[in-house]
């Protein structure tokens, strides 16, 4: 092997990296992250470094796992006043390393995984958690991962409608005019009557109430990775069947978890495993922080197909 890692820019990951074969492989490694030693993952608590003088934080996340013979490091960056400035929002690259002899396999760009994975892993809550005939997808946000999650639970559900709500109009309608959406006005409008639900905002208080969501629906909560900060009411949460991917981590960083003290019934990988029963019929959150195990088999899946076409 040669001594120089392979940089794969970010056009090389989406020409590889398709939703079909990603799915299938978040939903191993949740899985096998839920099995704990059995499972052959190590997967520290990540880092987070805020950059209080830019209002920024860095991120650093790493995970080795035995089974899936991927062993990786992301690092990010969460700019969140970067919206609307051109600079997306989080940033990053993922450091592949063989695991057999820890030399450095490849630099990549991270923020397609990121952004795949991360509505991969939705994908699969979803799978196991959305009502029978799900018809109604509401997407409430219109940035980066709204727009991953669209296309992701397309594989999954066969939806009539597709509701996008996000605070600036604009950005909605825009949403809308690329993939095929109603826009709405408020929150409530979008929530009303929805199977599926995702929330993929920056909001740190709560936009989604319990008294609007449909009994039985499937809530994927993406955003609000922070302790302090909620993207859906305690009383929602405290009333549904709450999942994450990580106990740990939700325990840590999720201020939906944290401050409306509900109780978590299971991580993802746990229905993945038949260790607990997915509970379709009540209305069930799935709240996600995102996992580096997660970067690291899709960064390898991406390594071998890009080496594949050389
Ligand atoms: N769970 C996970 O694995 C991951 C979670 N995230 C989180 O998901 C969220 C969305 O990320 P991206 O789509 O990449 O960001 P983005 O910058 O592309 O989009 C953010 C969206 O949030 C909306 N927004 C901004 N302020 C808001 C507020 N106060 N209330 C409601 N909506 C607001 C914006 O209008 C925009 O539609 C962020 O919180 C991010 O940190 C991101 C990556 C992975
Ligand atoms: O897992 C991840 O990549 C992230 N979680 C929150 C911000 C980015």
């Amino acid at each position: 092997m040669s001594r120089l890692p392979k940089y794969i820019e970010a056009d090389d990951v989406k020409r590889v990296l398709k939703m079909t074969d990603l799915i299938p492989i978040i939903e191993k490694a949740m899985g096998n992250f839920s099995k704990g030693e059995d499972g052959g993952v190590v997967q520290p608590a990540r880092s987070f470094i805020p950059v209080k003088k830019h209002a920024g934080s860095f991120i650093a996340m790493c995970a080795y796992s035995e089974k899936d013979e991927t062993l990786a490091t992301k690092l990010l960056t969460r700019y969140q006043e970067n919206a609307g400035t051109g600079i997306p929002t989080h940033m990053s690259a993922i450091i592949l390393f063989e695991p057999s002899t820890g030399e450095l396999k490849s630099i990549m760009d991270g923020d397609v995984i990121t952004s795949m994975r991360t509505a991969a892993a939705s994908a699969v809550a979803t799978k196991y958690l959305a009502p029978e005939n799900s018809k109604i997808l509401c997407i409430l946000g219109s940035g980066d991962q709204a727009r991953s999650h669209y296309k992701s639970l397309h594989h999954i559900c066969n939806f009539e409608e597709v509701r996008v709500w996000s605070p600036t109009f604009k950005n909605a309608q825009d949403f809308s005019s690329q993939l095929k959406s109603k826009v709405c006005e408020t929150v409530e409008e979008a929530v009303r009557g929805a199977d599926v639900i995702v929330t993929a905002t920056f909001a740190k208080q709560p936009i989604v109430e319990w008294e609007w969501v449909k009994p039985g629906a499937h809530i994927n909560a993406v955003g609000a990775v922070n302790k302090k900060w909620q993207e859906l009411s305690s009383e929602l949460m405290q009333k549904s069947v709450v999942h994450v991917d990580s106990r740990e981590a939700a325990m840590k960083e999720s201020g939906d978890v944290i401050i409306s003290k509900t109780e978590i019934f299971a991580e993802i990988g746990d229905l993945v495993n038949g260790t607990k029963e997915a509970q379709k019929e009540k209305t069930t959150v799935f709240k996600s922080l995102g996992m580096a195990m997660e970067d690291a088999v899709s960064a390898k899946l991406v390594y071998d197909k890009h080496m594949e076409n050389q």
